[in-house]
C-alpha cells in the first residue's frame, strides 16, 4: 500500500474541512492510503520517523495568516530540522493547500513558504493541474472549480462568519479532492521510481 500523510493545522475548522477533501481524493485511488496529521501530532518524534520511514509522499496544509503559514505550522516546519541535515525525506513527493478569509488574501506567499520548505528537504513538487474555469457569467458557482486559480497548491476561500461544517465551499472542496486524486495517481505511479532512488542514494 503506497501511503501519503497529510500534517495540517487548523484553528477554526476551515483548513481540517479541506484536508478531509483532500484525503477523500487520495482514497478514491485504489492501492493508496491517506492519512490526516495535526501539525502539533507532527512534533512528536515517533510521528516524524514514522513519515521519514513509511510515507512516499506528505502533503502541507495550513491557514493562511498574516500573508503566511500560522505559527503553530511554522513550529512543526521548524521542528524537522532533524530531517533537514541527514534528508529523511529526500525524494518524497510534496503538495500544500491553504484557506484564507480572502480570495487572495497573500495566500501565494503562503503555498511558496511550502514550496521552499519542500525544496529544502529535497522533496518532489506536484503542483494543482486543475484548470479554473474561468468563473464565468453564465456557469453555476459550484462548478467553479479551482476559481481563486492558484497553482503551486490549493489556495480555498472561506467565509470567516461560517464555521468548518460550511466552509470553505463546494467548489473549492471539489478542486481539493480533485487535488488529493492526482497526488495519489502520481504518487502511485512514482513510488517504484522512490524506492530506486532511495536504493541508489540518489
Ligand atoms: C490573525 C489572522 C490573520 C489572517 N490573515 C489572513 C490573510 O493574510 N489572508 C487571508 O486570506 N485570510 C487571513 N485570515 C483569515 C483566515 O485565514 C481564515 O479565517 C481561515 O479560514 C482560517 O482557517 P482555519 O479555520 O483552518 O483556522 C486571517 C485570520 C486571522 C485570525
Amino acid at each position: 500500500m503506497v501511503k501519503i500523510a497529510i500534517v495540517y493545522s487548523s484553528i477554526n475548522g476551515h483548513t481540517a474541512r479541506l484536508a478531509k477533501a483532500v484525503l477523500e481524493g487520495i482514497n478514491s485511488v485504489d492501492g493508496v492510503e491517506g492519512k490526516l496529521i495535526t501539525s502539533e501530532v507532527a512534533l512528536q518524534r515517533a510521528v516524524l520517523d514514522d513519515l521519514s520511514s513509511n510515507y512516499t509522499a506528505i502533503i502541507f496544509g495550513t491557514p493562511t495568516l498574516m500573508g503566511s503559514p500560522s505559527a503553530k505550522f511554522k513550529e512543526f516546519m521548524e521542528s524537522t530540522s532533524g530531517i533537514f541535515i541527514p534528508k529523511l525525506w529526500k525524494n518524497k513527493i510534496a503538495g500544500a493547500f491553504t484557506v484564507g478569509g480572502l480570495r487572495s488574501g497573500s495566500k501565494v506567499n503562503t503555498l511558496t513558504d511550502l514550496a521552499v520548505f519542500a525544496a529544502q528537504q529535497g522533496m518532489v513538487w506536484v503542483p494543482v493541474t486543475v484548470t479554473p474555469t474561468w468563473n464565468l457569467s453564465s456557469q453555476k458557482e459550484e462548478d467553479s472549480l479551482n476559481g481563486c486559480g492558484f497553482f503551486l497548491g490549493v489556495g480555498a476561500q472561506a467565509n470567516v462568519d461560517q464555521d468548518g461544517n460550511n466552509a470553505p465551499a463546494e467548489w473549492d472542496l471539489k478542486t481539493a479532492i480533485a487535488y488529493g486524486k492526482r497526488m495519489s495517481e502520481f504518487t502511485k505511479l512514482y513510488e517504484p521510481t522512490y524506492t530506486a532512488l532511495k536504493a541508489q542514494d540518489i
